[in-house]
């Protein structure tokens, strides 16, 4: 896939906070950015001397108003993904908490909402999400994934243009197969529109949690 080869890539965060009682997820809708005007979890860039958990908290704090405790906090995954023509990956580490403190509250970035696993707008979010979250929702983690998108740059993203656009495809073929760490999943359908998913790579069920992805997708190194 010499279209999707990358050399270098940008650490990102990701948080889902649950409510497990009321089987809810806290998604935000992002005003503006990169993603406008999808759902998605809170985060963004790690800042330099930050550590992955440090930038998340941060970012969940500055985006939704509400803090984490430490013991509360935990890494569900990380996910690498990987845009055509672009030879910067986002290598994505996904927190994810069923406690928190503080008021919910929106910025001027993003609006946040429960929503109830059964109704998470999936149509209005990146089409990854479809792939991941129901495993970050069902326990399934930790994971790490290799996600392959073929998308218009951002600038030529129109303000009201969503997912929505993408999800035409009637049919998805799915390979399973069993790797040595997990069960591995395994697509290449092309899909049109602006945020088309042409591939991925998710492998849950692992014996740790990974803590950095290497360029060739691999896990790099496990967190102690
Ligand atoms: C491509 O698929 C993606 N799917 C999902 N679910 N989330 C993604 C995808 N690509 C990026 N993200 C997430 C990762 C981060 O949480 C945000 C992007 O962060 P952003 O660029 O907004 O970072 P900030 O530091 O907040 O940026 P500014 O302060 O510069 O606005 O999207």
């Amino acid at each position: 896939m010499e279209s999707f080869t990358i050399t270098s890539k940008k650490v990102l965060t990701l948080v889902l906070v649950i409510d497990k009682a009321k089987q809810m997820v806290l998604l935000g809708y992002k005003k503006r950015g990169f993603g406008a005007h999808l759902w998605n979890g809170f985060g963004g860039k790690v800042e330099p001397g930050e550590t992955t958990r440090e930038g998340a908290l941060r970012e969940l704090e500055e985006e939704a108003g509400i803090t984490v405790k430490s013991e509360d906090f935990k890494k569900a995954g990380i996910l690498l993904f990987q845009f055509e023509n672009d030879p910067v990956a986002l290598e994505t580490h996904v927190y994810k908490s069923y406690e928190f403190q503080g008021q919910i509250r929106e910025c001027e970035e993003m609006r946040p909402q429960w929503f109830a696993f059964a109704n998470v707008p999936y149509d209005q979010m990146w089409e990854d999400d479809q792939i991941w979250l129901p495993m970050l929702l069902n326990g399934q983690d930790p994971f790490y994934g290799r996600i392959y998108l073929k998308r218009k740059p951002v600038e030529d993203i129109q303000e009201g243009e969503t997912t929505a656009a993408v999800n035409t495809s009637t049919s998805t073929h799915v390979n399973h197969s069993t790797t040595m760490t997990g069960t591995s999943f395994t697509t290449a359908q092309p899909k049109s529109g602006p945020f088309a998913m042409w591939d991925y790579q998710l492998v849950h069920s692992l014996q740790g949690v990974p803590h950095e992805i290497a360029l060739d997708g691999t896990i790099a190194s496990f967190e102690n």
